[in-house]
């Protein structure tokens, strides 16, 4: 069956948009919400499937800045708004709108691309790999302590509402993103989807509250969190701390952040969805067995330009490897491909020289920012060694010092 791809008109945008709905089960937005999406919706990169006059696919990209070890921040596509009408589904229409938007990535010059999957199995078949994980945690707070570093005590805390202080903390997030891999500098119009706070999605928590650390009346920290009071007949309360959102700029204002939530009067359990694996918190409590930790997959990554690729980032030991490359979804990347860099920058280039791995343009996804070992992927069998030593030296470079991660969804 052949369907018609087009690049979206902002008069289809609704009707693009109750697609998309339909394939994640057909609730819609709110209206704070669609209107959101509709703000930040990049035309002239988004395509629609059409059969007729009826929206049955729906693809988006966003033109994201994100940093990849050694700190640059490197043009990216972010993949979004994927859905395929539920009786249009396992035809293709996935797989044609992935052609189509990879071979623009391709032709705008941007040598990744990355998205945050609904599932796990859709997308390594068009190359991406997982790049980064998220850690989640639920901490019981009645029983587990926490030490804090000098200085917690010359942080002071205030309480604001979350759009009152926006400024301050885009401001701050802004000098973090650099430090650590997989961060997005946030977009235009980005920075109020990081307070939409529908009613609808609250689960009978609070609304969103926010409270900025500061030390010589200089902001150094923020958290935005909702309290869920639960009273259960004849028992103590417990209440839930659920956090969105947490960053600070030093130790001792991360530290003041945590001792808050952990102290807020009628909770007993602060729930996490979304932090970094190497979150520091982990070494401020007595107790990690009793922070519930669980590991899930953030980020995946999708080399557009192998080259281009493995150029934009640093790498953390000497490396000089041929790297013999499959890509069966982006020919162009097949072949073999030296690799040369350090510290201070690098060089991938095609070269007729036998190979030392092999691996496919998947597990070069996985390994981009650091945070999945080549030597695991090699464990798994995903990369081979054809020259001795090579994986333990290529594995050792590309290495990153903090943990991979991207503290939202898009
Ligand atoms: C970045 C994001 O936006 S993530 C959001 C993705 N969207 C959703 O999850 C919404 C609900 N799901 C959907 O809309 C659709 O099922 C999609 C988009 C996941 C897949 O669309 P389809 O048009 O059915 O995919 P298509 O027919 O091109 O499938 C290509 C291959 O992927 C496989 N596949 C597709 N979806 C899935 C899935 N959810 N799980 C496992 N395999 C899948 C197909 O079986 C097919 O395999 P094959 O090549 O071996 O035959």
């Amino acid at each position: 069956m052949s369907y018609d791809i087009r690049v979206l008109e902002p008069a289809d945008w609704d009707r693009w948009f109750s697609t998309l709905e339909l394939a994640f089960g057909g609730i819609a937005e709110t209206a704070e919400v669609r209107e959101l999406d509709r703000a930040v919706t990049e035309y002239a990169r988004s395509i629609g499937v059409w059969d007729g006059d009826r929206v049955i696919g729906t693809a988006g990209a966003f033109s994201f800045q994100l940093t990849v070890p050694g700190g640059s921040l490197v043009p990216t596509a972010g993949v979004t708004m994927v859905g395929v009408s539920p009786v249009h589904r396992r035809r293709g229409v996935l797989t044609a709108m992935m052609r189509r938007q990879l071979d623009d990535v391709r032709a705008l010059g941007e040598p990744l691309a990355v998205l945050t999957a609904s599932e796990p199995a859709i997308y390594g078949r068009f190359g991406y790999g997982v790049a980064s994980q998220k850690l989640s945690a639920e901490v019981e707070t009645a029983r587990v302590a926490l030490s804090v570093p000098p200085g917690t005590d010359d942080v002071r805390l205030r309480l604001a509402a979350p759009a009152d202080v926006l400024d301050e903390c885009e401001a701050l997030y802004a000098r973090l993103v650099p430090g650590r891999p997989g961060m997005i500098a946030r977009l235009p119009g980005w920075e109020r989807r990081m307070v939409a706070d529908p009613a609808e999605d609250r689960e009978g928590a609070s609304p969103l509250q926010c409270v900025v650390a500061e030390r010589a009346g200089e902001t150094v920290g923020f958290a935005r969190y909702r309290i869920k009071p639960v009273w259960r007949p004849g028992s103590v309360p417990e209440g839930e701390v659920r956090l969105d959102d947490l960053e600070a700029l030093d130790p001792a204002a991360y530290a003041a952040l945590w001792r808050f939530l952990f102290g807020i009067d009628l909770t007993s359990r602060i729930v996490a969805g979304d932090r970094p694996v190497d979150d520091a918190f982990q070494h401020l409590v007595s107790d990690a067995r009793r922070c519930g930790l669980r590991l899930r997959d953030g980020l995946y990554l999708r080399p557009v330009e192998v080259g281009a690729a493995l150029e934009a980032r640093t790498y953390a030991a000497e490396v000089d490897v041929v790297l013999a490359v499959e890509d069966t979804f982006c020919p162009w990347n097949t072949g073999r491909w030296r690799l040369s860099g350090d510290a201070k920058g690098a060089s991938c280039e095609r070269t007729t020289d036998p190979a030392e791995l092999a691996l496919s343009v998947r597990e070069i996804g996985s390994a981009y920012l650091g945070g999945c070992s080549l030597d695991s992927l090699a464990a798994a069998g995903r990369v081979r060694e054809l020259r001795e030593g090579a994986l333990v030296r290529a594995s050792a470079a590309f290495a990153s010092v903090r943990a991979p991660w991207l503290p939202h969804g898009f």
